[in-house]
């Protein structure tokens, strides 16, 4: 999606009012209509003060009214709606009361993490209805009614057609987080059946970074007369993020990575891909010149998609390399350095794949390689975040000294991908690269590690 095939958000329907944002002083969630209990599960997660869309959101929502959340990542949106939902909860018990959608399995867990972490005291029950897990699980869940749902468009739709006595109408809060994406036309089936099958008396809150301005793809949301809440500027990158780009030729792109990542040996890095194919060639590349990383994709089974994440959230490996399944949402505060392997194809998707650090204050480091022909992309996304970046300083020739060993350990990691792809014969290759993960020992990547172990590089901190 093109920022040009849009219209302006702010013209969202005559009856959009838009509440322009200063973030004033200090102010406490019991000064935003939070109760007591709230304020101390608040306290206790350490949130002293809410954040500028916290502020702004949570009052609106409190007293009935259909929101539109736009601020930057990291800023606190997901507490923007769960509060809220969480209050009038407490003062109207209800079973199946309120429906979060979320465009990936992960950012569907990290957000029933959430809810159960604000929601602890009074015992709030959440469910999650995700694609990829077992279905006859869910459905059971399900039947015990949780007060939330969080789920993906897809699953849940399943669930609405094929589980027996599960039905959302008494449904009184729909929440789509990063809206824009839910509300993308990829979505569009699942949220129109979805929507048919909740109540119009409903409230609605939709919350991203970047929101779609096209007013019929809003419409889909059947929002009542919503407030707009801007916490930034439209889509501004945190200003304690430090953006690079690095201009090199398509062909010594793994070169610059493995220089790259030598250079932040000791950080958690998260790399982009734009296939699945291609960040399990580069883990596989990596991995034979000894820098361990772990892949995450879309085909992955979830449970090597869960684990993957878990064992770069527990920094058990510091590099991630992913596709943007993992661009939107995650949280994950350790992250010092995002590196654009491959540009983004959408310039929206850039500015949520590098808000995947420089979080809640933090600070944080995000390289986009360019090449020759990404150039009109990376104008594009320099358009939309409104300011030139900076080139990325290396030493050229320091990077080409790596170019044989990198290009060997390519053709290893090609080879190897062939073989399990091979191997699995008669299985989907789906599946195979799947089988292909996270796993080292079928990889027979020890063995190299072994032989041809290479780290090193000078260490550079952040
Ligand atoms: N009031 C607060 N004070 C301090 N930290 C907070 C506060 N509210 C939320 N946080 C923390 O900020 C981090 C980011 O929050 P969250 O994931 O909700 O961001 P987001 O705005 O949804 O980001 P994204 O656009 O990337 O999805 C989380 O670790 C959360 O615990």
């Amino acid at each position: 999606m093109s920022s040009s095939d849009e219209s302006d958000v702010q013209e969202v329907g005559q009856d959009t009012q838009n509440e322009e944002v200063e973030d004033e002083g200090p102010t406490t969630f019991k000064e935003l209509g939070v109760i007591p209990l709230l304020c101390e599960a608040c306290d206790q997660l350490k949130w002293k003060t809410p954040t500028a869309i916290q502020k702004q959101a949570i009052p609106l929502a409190l007293q009935g009214k259909d929101v539109i959340g736009l601020a930057e990542t990291g800023s606190g949106k997901t507490c923007a709606f769960a509060l809220p939902i969480l209050q009038e909860l407490l003062k109207n018990p209800q079973r199946l009361f309120a429906l979060i959608l979320t465009p990936t399995r992960e950012l569907a867990a990290q957000i029933g993490e959430q809810f159960k972490a604000l929601g602890n005291s009074m015992k709030v029950e959440c469910a999650l209805i995700v694609g990829g897990m077992d279905m006859v699980t869910q459905a059971i869940t399900l039947a015990k009614k949780p007060h939330v749902i969080i789920a993906t468009p897809g699953r849940l739709v399943d669930h609405l057609e094929n589980t027996k006595g599960f039905n959302l109408r008494n449904l009184k809060f729909l929440v789509m987080d990063e809206a824009d994406r839910i509300l993308n036309m990829d979505f569009e089936p699942e949220v129109e059946k979805i929507i048919k099958n909740i109540p119009r008396d409903r409230r609605t809150l939709l919350f991203s970074a970047t929101m779609t301005k096209k007013v019929e793809k809003l419409q889909k949301a059947n929002l009542c007369n919503p407030v707009l809440v801007q916490a930034s500027h439209k889509y501004k990158t945190v200003d304690n993020l430090m953006q690079y780009y690095l201009f090199i030729p398509a062909k010594f792109k793994d070169c610059y990575l493995v220089s790259v990542l030598n250079e932040l040996v000791g950080n958690s890095v998260m790399v982009f891909c734009s296939t699945c194919q291609g960040a399990l060639r580069l883990v596989l590349m990596l991995r034979v010149l000894g820098l361990k990383g772990v892949p995450l994709h879309g085909q992955m089974s979830q449970n090597k998609r869960f684990g993957a994440l878990n064992k770069f959230k527990s920094k058990t490996s510091q590099i991630l390399v992913s596709t943007d399944v993992a661009s939107r949402g995650l949280d994950i505060p350790h992250v010092d350095v995002v590196i654009n392997y491959d540009i983004p194809t959408h310039s929206k998707d850039y500015i949520h794949r590098v808000g995947r650090t420089a979080r809640a204050g933090r600070s944080g480091k995000a390289i986009t390689f360019v090449t020759q022909y990404d150039v009109e992309l990376y104008q594009r996304i320099e358009h939309l975040i409104g300011k030139k970046l900076p080139l990325f300083p290396t030493e050229e020739q320091e990077v080409m000294i790596l170019n044989e060993r990198v290009g060997e350990a390519r053709r290893q990691a090609l080879k190897e991908q062939k073989e399990i792809e091979d191997k699995k014969g008669g299985r989907k290759r789906k599946h195979a690269i799947d089988d292909a993960d996270d796993t080292e020992e079928a990889l027979g990547v020890k063995k190299h590690l072994g032989k041809k172990g290479f780290k090193g590089g000078k260490k550079r901190r952040h």
